[in-house]
């Protein structure tokens, strides 16, 4: 999918400047939407400065922050292509969170399985195990989101920067909420259970008994919030070479849709059951923080909601590689673990989700980027580590090395 030569410039622009921004694609559509917003005083970028207006939105897997980070439409491409602020450049990527250098072990993760599941033997229910894969790509993240948004377009896509949560990118199948004020119809879905995609016949007890979980406490919640309820027929749904058992759930009621997101979020696909615990354990046992991964990210449009888990998506700061310059990006995904479940097969099963990514990030035969050992503390430098002043023409650092 490639982006218009003015949304291109634009996020070249916003990297460059950390401006925040987002490129978004909805789901089914070809077509990209570019949107920024300065931030405030304090380099804030809220996601909603009043009830009504157009925003988009991303969250924390933690769901514990005072406010959601965000931009809030105010810019279009051709607006911040105009933009010329000399004073302006916020240097937020040195302070902020950035992402691992080094690949979630097996080792690591093998420890964090035996520890998950006496609980689960013992008491039922479920955790959602991640990792994260660390990449080093020479691609741009606005090349790595136009090739992977062309792959599929039933997908929610975006690529944006905040000072709060650096630039991420993701395309998402997994609808946490989508509210529509002219009916009252309020639509989620109950998504779990993995296998590839060109695997056909009936569905294994573990996938069902997973995204059984999930239905159940996600009707649960909509019931709780004071909503009616409908379950559709469960059904297959489709992410490029995997797919998932979905229940799609229709509510209707008269709801405040933030506070039902915050309530959906994070759901037991993305963190387990019962859903406390679950949390708890995680913070526990996995040794990276999720950041955004698993919280939800979406739009506001014409005061009616679109919100996404954030699956499938990447964390990226610019680095360099042994002196070459490029981007390192975390690679996140999981997988619900239950008391039958084998290590190996949920290993494999983090694998799938992130391959397609991965590959993008990599290029073909792997030239465009490296994966594994190479990747080290002292062979990988981030670009805000360098001293902002010292060039000799005076211009500011270039951040996003680009
Ligand atoms: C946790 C992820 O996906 C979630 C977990 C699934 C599972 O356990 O089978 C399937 C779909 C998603 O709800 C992920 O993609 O990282």
């Amino acid at each position: 999918m490639k982006f218009s030569a003015q949304i291109s410039q634009a996020i070249d622009h916003c990297l460059t400047d950390e401006i925040p921004f987002v490129a978004f694609a909805m789901p089914g559509e070809a077509e990209v939407c570019f949107r920024a917003s300065l931030p405030d005083g304090q380099f804030r970028s809220p996601a909603f400065r009043d009830k009504e207006s157009d925003s988009f939105f991303i969250n924390f897997f933690d769901n514990d922050e005072p406010y959601t980070a965000g931009v809030s439409f105010d810019m279009t491409e051709e607006e911040v292509n105009n933009f010329h602020d000399p004073t302006y450049h916020a240097r937020i990527f040195g302070d902020s969170i950035r992402p691992r250098v080094s690949s979630t072990f097996r080792a690591s993760y093998h420890e964090a399985f035996s520890a998950v599941k006496p609980r689960l033997k013992k008491d039922g229910g479920k955790v959602v195990l991640s990792r994260l894969r660390s990449l080093f790509t020479k691609k741009t993240p606005r090349l790595i989101a136009e090739e992977y948004f062309a792959l599929t377009d039933s997908t929610f896509r975006y690529l944006c920067f905040t000072p709060e949560t650096g630039v991420w990118l993701g395309s998402t199948p997994e609808v946490l909420l989508e509210s529509d004020r002219a009916t009252g119809l309020i639509r989620t879905m109950s998504l779990a259970g993995t296998r590839p995609v060109d695997e056909s016949g009936d569905w294994d007890e573990k996938n069902i008994r997973e995204q059984a979980i999930v239905t159940d406490y996600i009707c649960h919640t909509l019931r709780n919030a004071g909503l009616e309820v409908e379950i559709r027929p469960l059904t297959e749904r489709r992410f490029l070479n995997i797919k998932h058992l979905c229940t799609p759930i229709d509510a209707r009621g008269d709801v405040s849709i933030p506070e039902l997101m915050s309530a959906l979020s994070p759901t037991p696909a993305v963190a387990g059951y019962p859903r406390e615990r679950a949390i708890g354990e995680i913070g526990r046992v996995e040794t990276h923080r999720r950041h955004c991964y698993g919280g939800y990210v979406g739009v506001r449009i014409g005061g009616d909601y679109h919100a996404f888990v954030n699956l499938r998506c990447a964390f990226m700061a610019p680095v360099t590689l042994s002196g070459t310059k490029g981007w390192l990006g975390n690679l996140y995904a999981g997988g619900g673990i239950i008391a039958a479940s084998q290590e190996d097969a949920e290993w494999l099963e983090t694998e799938s989700k992130t391959r397609v990514l991965a590959s993008v990030f990599l290029g073909e035969n792997g030239h465009e980027g490296e994966e594994g050992s190479r990747l080290t503390r002292s062979s990988v430098s981030f670009l805000s580590d360098l001293p902002p002043s010292g060039h000799d023409d005076g211009q500011p650092v270039n951040s996003a090395g680009i």
